[in-house]
């Protein structure tokens, strides 16, 4: 299967319409600011007049990483396996945000590095998390793609149910580091500018995670031109998963919400698989991770939220839907200076 074959671009015409019918609306012209710029977008990416946002689907991918071995997380690996099951249980923060916005929810298991006997979670795992990448590939090309095949195909199922705007989110314990590291891989940058806190980590283990980071990129060699090889070789596989699941939105002209750190690296790799992919996101919050600035510059976009979370879980995705939802309906719902009988300006 080819994930990218079937991406337009957006519709430009589509988007130019509804910004001169939002000038006729009863308002002053662009005074709903950045609401304005989000309906504009949601047009072009749906190609309606009136695009429609509910109900919204969030899938969360969960997958281990072998780079915990390092030390480089606060927070013990069997947390991911039993957050999954808090995911389940229905008492996460995301689980109180979907339910907030009315929106449909599925936990895929990609990668944990344990059996979870669980009926409510989507059982899709590739290996029991990846290897270390300081001491060997985070995982085969031919894992990378499989997880990538595996969220393109449970983001085209959450579509085929019904959601019309998908809210991406991650679980995994280390995946902050691998995620530093693919951006400094694909940013250039120094890997001290892309490291952060993740879970909690104090100054001295961000500095050990640099150092970790760095060691691993000398010893894999990444081909910056190549995002399966990146992947494969400092990835996630929730990150290869929502890298998929992004593509498919977009082949289906289904507007994505992305969430913090880890999302938006998955959208960096998508965007270097298919630049087109790029017009269909919208980024849901500024992460307080300190890597997200480098990560959100390159995708070349505004975060809507900025709150200051750094949860993960598609949390500052979901929190930001209702914005989106309102730049739909005031689409949808606002009435012109003509229906009104409003004079408009002189
Ligand atoms: O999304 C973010 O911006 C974000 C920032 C920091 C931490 N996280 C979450 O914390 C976990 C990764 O942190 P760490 O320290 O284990 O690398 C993972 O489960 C993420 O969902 C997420
Ligand atoms: C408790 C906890 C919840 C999370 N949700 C997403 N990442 C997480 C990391 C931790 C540690």
């Amino acid at each position: 299967m080819n994930v990218t074959a079937h991406i337009q671009p957006v519709d430009k015409e589509k988007g130019r319409r509804a910004r001169a019918y939002i000038d006729t609306l009863t308002k002053p012209q662009g005074s709903l600011g950045r609401l304005e710029e989000l309906a504009v977008q949601l047009a072009e990416i749906t190609g309606e007049d009136f695009p429609l946002v509910t109900p919204p689907g969030v899938i969360i991918f969960a997958a281990d990483h072998g780079v915990v071995k390092e030390g480089v997380s606060a927070f013990p690996q069997e947390v991911t396996a039993q957050m999954v099951m808090n995911f389940v249980n229905g008492g996460a923060a995301i689980n109180v945000f979907s339910r907030q916005i009315g929106a449909m929810l599925e936990v895929v298991d990609v990668g944990v590095a344990a059996d979870i006997a669980a009926d409510g979670i989507v059982h899709k795992k590739v290996r029991y998390g990846t290897g270390n990448f300081c001491e060997i590939d985070a995982m085969a090309r031919e894992e990378a793609k499989q997880a990538l095949h595996i969220g393109y195909e449970r983001g085209e199922a959450m579509i085929h149910r019904g959601a019309k705007c998908l809210i991406l989110g991650e679980m995994g314990i280390g995946n902050t580091t691998a995620s530093s590291a693919i951006v400094a891989v694909l940013s250039g940058k120094d890997v001290a500018d892309l490291v952060g806190r993740g879970t909690g980590i104090g100054q001295e283990t961000i500095v050990h995670k640099q150092k970790v980071i760095q060691r691993a990129i000398e010893a894999r060699k990444p081909d910056k031109n190549d995002p399966i090889d990146i992947l494969a070789k400092l990835g996630g596989l929730e990150i290869a998963a929502i890298t998929g699941a992004i593509l498919a939105a977009a082949t289906h002209r289904v507007p994505i919400l992305i969430d913090g750190f880890i999302c938006t690296t998955a959208a960096l790799l998508a965007k270097e698989m298919c630049p087109d992919a790029v017009d269909y996101m919208v980024i849901g919050h500024r992460s307080a991770e300190i890597g997200h600035e480098a990560a959100v510059h390159l995708l070349g976009k505004k975060p809507i939220l900025d709150l200051g979370f750094r949860l993960g879980e598609a949390s500052g995705a979901a929190v930001a839907f209702p914005i989106l939802q309102s730049a739909a309906l005031m689409l949808k719902e606002m009435a012109t200076f003509d229906s009104a009988g409003v004079s408009n300006r002189k």
